[in-house]
């Protein structure tokens, strides 16, 4: 193995043994087998992936990576590509969707500019990584160089890494970058060998003939690309984004530091089917937060057998509909460690 490919190193296990003790609490609680559904499961999850029989999740950490796509050039956003440094100041003056819910919950947000194409003055409280004036456009050359790439996956690990020291039990990754719904659907259409238009949507809002338009663009690239589709790493070079590629390391990284990584919506979920191919060991560590609006994350979802907890129309990203899941998650935890046990409140058990 290449010693500079950290992110085939190993991922942690989850704890088997306090798998088994959850699940035989959860037996034990005063409500029928299996009641709670997905919440029983997540919390059991949790329970294993946190090696301890009562989960927390008072600390989440939020991390949105933030990088421009030099796709945009082909029309493939119904927004300019100012919005994405306009953002990246809303993000830290507290006005975005992101800095509410991460307010509210009480977690850490942490902003990662990785590579703008409009001129940015130095933010106070965002991490200016520049490793270009964004992507260049995948429908005429590979989007990252090499070096791009490998910096992008690295600031995902990192920012895990200060989550992992700040005690945070939960890791958030949000995205934003005009432009990456379409480079997440390139991504996807390579890794999972689907026609453009079977998973290309609206996005930030495009009308039927954008979508068409959209799909156009993104099935010439995947014939410019094609060569390199059986290597994730290449996909996510030649197809992929700052941002995206910053996400797929994080996944990875999450599993390999042991901290349950939370997956928001349709750009993540392309990044965790990235981190999954680099290093499918990773998978265990992953819950997914929702299915949202964008028509290709069904189909992720499938593709990965993740189970969303939410349905609720989100196409907004940021991180937004894992901060949503966040309050969910917690009363999991909290009816799995509070709820009395048959014995304990002298209610009778099943019968049969
Ligand atoms: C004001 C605004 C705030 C956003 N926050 C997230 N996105 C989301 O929309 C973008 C992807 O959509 P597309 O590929 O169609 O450009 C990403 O930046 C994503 O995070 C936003 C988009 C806008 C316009
Ligand atoms: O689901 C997402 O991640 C999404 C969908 C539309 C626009 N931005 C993000």
């Amino acid at each position: 193995m290449n010693a500079a490919n950290w992110w085939q190193d190993d991922c942690r296990a989850a704890d088997q043994q306090v798998r088994a003790a959850a699940l035989a609490r959860q037996a034990q609680l005063t409500k029928p087998a299996g009641a709670l559904g997905l919440l029983e499961q997540v919390a059991v999850q949790l329970a294993a992936l946190q090696g301890t029989p009562r989960p927390q999740l008072e600390l989440p950490w939020i991390a949105v990576f933030a990088g421009d796509h030099g796709v945009v050039e082909e029309g493939v956003s119904a927004y300019p590509q100012a919005v994405t440094v306009q953002m990246l100041r809303n993000f830290v003056g507290g006005g975005a969707a992101i800095s509410v819910l991460a307010r509210q919950l009480g977690a850490t947000l942490e902003v990662i500019d990785l590579g703008c194409a409009l001129p940015l003055e130095p933010l106070p409280g965002v991490r200016h990584l520049q490793l270009g004036a964004g992507t260049a456009n995948f429908a005429r050359m590979p989007a990252l160089r090499d070096e791009q790439l490998h910096a992008a996956l690295a600031a995902g690990r990192d920012s895990v890494g200060r989550a992992y020291a700040a005690g945070a039990e939960l890791f958030i990754g949000g995205e934003m970058g005009i432009g990456n719904t379409s480079a997440a659907s390139a991504v996807a259409c390579a890794l999972l060998s689907c026609p453009a238009h079977e998973l290309v949507g609206p996005g930030t809002g495009l009308d039927p003939q954008g979508v068409q338009h959209k799909a156009a663009v993104i099935e010439r690239a995947l014939l410019l690309h094609a060569e390199h589709f059986d290597d994730p790493w290449q996909v996510l070079r030649c197809l992929g984004g700052f941002e995206l590629a910053a996400l797929a390391g994080a996944y990875v990284a999450c599993a390999q530091q042991g901290v349950p990584a939370l997956v928001d919506g349709f750009i993540c979920t392309v990044a965790a089917l990235c981190a999954v191919r680099l290093n499918p060991a990773c998978r265990e560590w992953l819950l997914f937060a929702h299915r949202g609006a964008e028509p290709g994350h069904r189909r992720l979802l499938a593709a990965l057998g993740g189970e969303p907890l939410l349905e609720l129309g989100l196409r907004l990203g940021e991180g937004s509909g894992a901060a949503l899941a966040v309050p969910l998650l917690r009363l999991a935890c909290q009816l799995h460690n509070d709820m009395a046990t048959f014995a304990e409140a002298a209610v009778a058990g099943r019968s049969a």
